[in-house]
């Protein structure tokens, strides 16, 4: 492990923050994390294993998992976002509710993108968080996914295409994934065809 590894490591266990990498997750992950995905409650958390598990099976990118949330302590929210490692430049934010965590990260970062997932809760089943989120004042955006499961993937994806600007080998992964896309509308296609014939006999 390289000592730029082992700092970001030291900071994580400071930072109460879980490693996720190609390699594994916590103490067997490696690499330096380039997206912070952070969400207001472990409640959150099956929700976002699915940007998790996109990030880090699809893409072979290295994030850190954190939870912060604004409404119940906001003093650590400003410590943990203030000091990301630097490798992180893309933060995914997910939150339920009067969703206010995305925003308030995206005044604290106005170096870095925040892509914020609205998650399927309560009473409004997510229009709270979604119409919180979107609905940011001109000057600290927020781009806002889907609400739940297609949001959390969503916003992976768009993090990698964020990344990939600037390294080729998350492009070939980004159209690599769309080929599989396409290729489950010509396995559909194949599999019409045979059920109509079997119909039509
Ligand atoms: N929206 C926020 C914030 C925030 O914006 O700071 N902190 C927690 N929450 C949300 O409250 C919901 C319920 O949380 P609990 O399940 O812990 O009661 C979660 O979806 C969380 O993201």
């Amino acid at each position: 492990m390289s000592d730029n590894q082992q700092q970001i490591r030291a900071a994580l266990s400071q930072e109460h923050g879980v490693l996720v990498s190609p390699e594994g997750i916590g103490p067997a992950a490696q690499g330096e994390p380039k997206v912070l995905i952070t969400m207001g409650s472990d409640s959150d958390l099956p929700l976002m294993m699915k940007a998790v598990d996109t990030l880090r099976n699809e893409f072979g990118i290295t994030c850190l998992v954190q939870i912060n949330s604004v409404h119940r302590d906001l003093r650590t929210v400003v410590g943990h976002i203030d000091n990301l490692p630097a490798s992180v430049q893309v933060i995914i934010a997910c939150a339920g509710g009067a969703a206010h965590l995305p925003g308030n990260i995206a005044d604290l970062r106005a170096d870095l993108p925040v892509i914020g997932v609205p998650r399927d809760l309560g009473a409004l089943k997510g229009v709270d968080a979604l119409l919180s989120m979107v609905q940011m004042p001109e000057g600290a955006p927020v781009a806002v996914m889907a609400i739940g499961d297609a949001g959390a993937v969503n916003a992976a994806i768009h993090a990698a295409k964020e990344l990939a600007i600037a390294d080729p080998a998350i492009k070939e992964r980004l159209l690599a994934y769309a080929e599989k896309r396409k290729r489950r509308v010509a396995t559909q296609n194949q599999t019409l065809e045979n059920k109509l014939k079997n119909f039509g006999a």
